[in-house]
């Protein structure tokens, strides 16, 4: 369907696009200190090179968009245009330092116009502001103290999903259940949403939202696009009922003001002392919901996946996780001491999110001109840093293909190379939450069972992130005994 479109816009913009072409190579001679621009290729008409890049990810191979080309233009830096954007895609650590350390000096954040689409502000500003209100709001919620507090109740919400949908199969499907497992956690802590058939609802119209986030921007029937933004209305309207029958909840003193994120923004006001409105709560909402779910949920589905094609590496886990659990009285939640243990296990999940990171990278926003490795950078261009390039690169990690959590000992990796959550200011806010439900998550699960793929050679399909193509089924062997 998208295919379709996009050969028919292509076709009549053609022509615009090519005088536009004309004027665009006339102002160059205006760039910073007369310096080039990266090398590259701008691509097809309009839609620039964005099917070259989402296909490289539809195939299972993102990174392929980014060597192909820095081999190509043996250059770190390549220019590009993707959704509609003049863009430069920066590659490797000394990149990422770059980029990560001129946060709000010479760029800042930026997001493919899709999302702001998928995402009104109900509060008529840009996703950018948004964010950055989000920003200043979010440690609160994830400051060490809370941090310690949710992990009993993750503890207790593994244990029952693990006995609702994996206990007593002898076959499972591991992505949807992994989506349920984190969203059954954020909806818990986020919303005090527990009533599984409330929580299955919600989730309902998620996968639907991230595949649009980064898809063409193409708003007709059956595009990815379309159904996105349909979804994410969805998803706020039953959010709106929430927030209304909570604000009578705290009224009557039927719900309490610290029991979750969303009791914490509606009884708390900013630094001018205004409370937030129930549109923009239920914006934030949906902005946790969206940043922590789908990323979070890809890392637990690909630690099983792992952990079923490495035994040397499950035993490890095992290992380390059994003596936690028969350390514990039986009944007794797993506490920070508990996840301050699990080294083995969380170099472990690293590993996971170096060769499949569930966020492929994020784009910024050029705020001034500048120069950077011989190259000029122009205002207003868009820059894309991506993990892959260093994550997959064989100078940064020796034998990139090969699943080796020792990678993590010790210092662990140089800096700037290992960015799954990002770096500098805008590094990933969830990025400790999201450790704590992960290993909570391989707490229970190799504490019950052992497992085997049945399709042992299923494809991967990053969209945007990684999803086994068939969901990724396992059979099941559960433990004799259970600590
Ligand atoms: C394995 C799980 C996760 C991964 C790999 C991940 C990765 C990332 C990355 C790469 C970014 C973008 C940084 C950038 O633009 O440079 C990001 C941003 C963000 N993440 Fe996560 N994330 C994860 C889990 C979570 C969780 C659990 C939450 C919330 C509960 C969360 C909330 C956010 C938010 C709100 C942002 C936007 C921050 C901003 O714009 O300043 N993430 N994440």
């Amino acid at each position: 369907m998208e295919l379709l479109y996009i050969s028919l816009v292509s076709f009549f913009l053609f022509l615009v696009s090519f005088s536009l072409r004309l004027l665009f190579y006339k102002n160059r001679a205006s760039l910073y200190g007369g310096l080039p621009l990266p090398p590259g290729n701008t691509g097809w008409p309009v839609v620039g090179e964005s099917y070259h890049f989402l296909s490289a990810g539809w195939n299972g191979y993102p990174e392929k968009f980014i060597f192909d080309r820095m081999a190509k233009y043996s250059s770190n830096i390549f220019r590009t245009s993707i959704f509609g954007e003049s863009a430069a895609v920066f590659c490797g650590a000394a990149c990422n330092k770059f980029l990560f350390s001129n946060e709000n000096k010479l760029v800042q954040a930026w997001w493919p116009d899709s999302v702001n689409k998928i995402f009104p502000s109900s509060e008529q500003t840009s996703s950018k502001e948004e964010a950055i209100k989000m920003r200043k709001m979010l440690p609160k919620f994830f400051n060490p103290e809370a941090l310690q507090r949710y992990i009993g109740t993750m503890d207790e919400i593994a244990r029952k999903h693990l006995e609702t949908g994996w206990d007593n199969r002898n076959e499972v499907l591991v992505f949807p259940l992994a989506k349920t497992y984190t969203f059954q956690i954020a909806c818990r802590l986020f919303l005090s949403v527990e009533e599984p058939s409330q929580v299955a609802t919600l989730l309902e119209p998620f996968s639907a939202i991230a595949s649009g986030v980064i898809s063409i921007p193409i708003n007709l029937p059956g595009t990815q696009f379309n159904k996105a933004i349909k979804s994410s209305k969805k998803v706020k309207e039953m959010l709106y009922k929430i927030i209304k029958q909570r604000k009578i909840d705290l009224a009557q003193g039927k719900a309490s003001a610290t029991q979750d994120i969303l009791s914490h923004m509606l009884l708390t006001s900013d630094e001018d002392g205004k409370f937030m409105g129930e549109s923009g709560i239920a914006d934030k909402i949906l902005g946790l919901l969206i940043g922590g779910h789908d990323t979070a949920s890809s890392a637990c589905a690909f630690i099983v996946k792992y952990l079923a094609e490495l035994p040397a590496i499950y035993d490890g886990v095992y290992k380390e996780q059994m003596e936690i659990a028969k350390s514990k009285a039986p009944g007794e939640l797993l506490k920070w001491e508990d996840i301050q243990r699990m080294k083995y296990s969380w170099n472990v999940a690293c590993e996971v999110l170096r060769l499949a990171p569930p966020l492929q990278g994020s784009f910024r926003e050029v705020l001034t001109e500048f120069s950077y490795n011989g190259f000029s950078i122009p205002k207003g261009w868009k820059i894309y840093w991506s993990a892959n390039s260093t994550h997959r690169n064989s100078d940064v990690f020796p034998e990139p293909g090969k699943f080796d959590p020792s990678r993590f000992e010790g210092s662990g990796p140089a800096p700037y190379t290992f960015v799954p959550f990002g770096g500098g200011p805008r590094m990933c806010p969830g990025k400790e939450y999201a450790r704590l439900e992960i290993l909570v998550f391989m707490h229970n699960l190799v504490k019950r069972y052992r497992w085997e793929k049945v399709i042992p050679d299923e494809n991967i399909v990053v969209n945007p992130t990684p999803i086994p193509a068939k969901g990724l089924p396992v059979r099941m062997f559960p433990h004799q005994s259970q600590a």
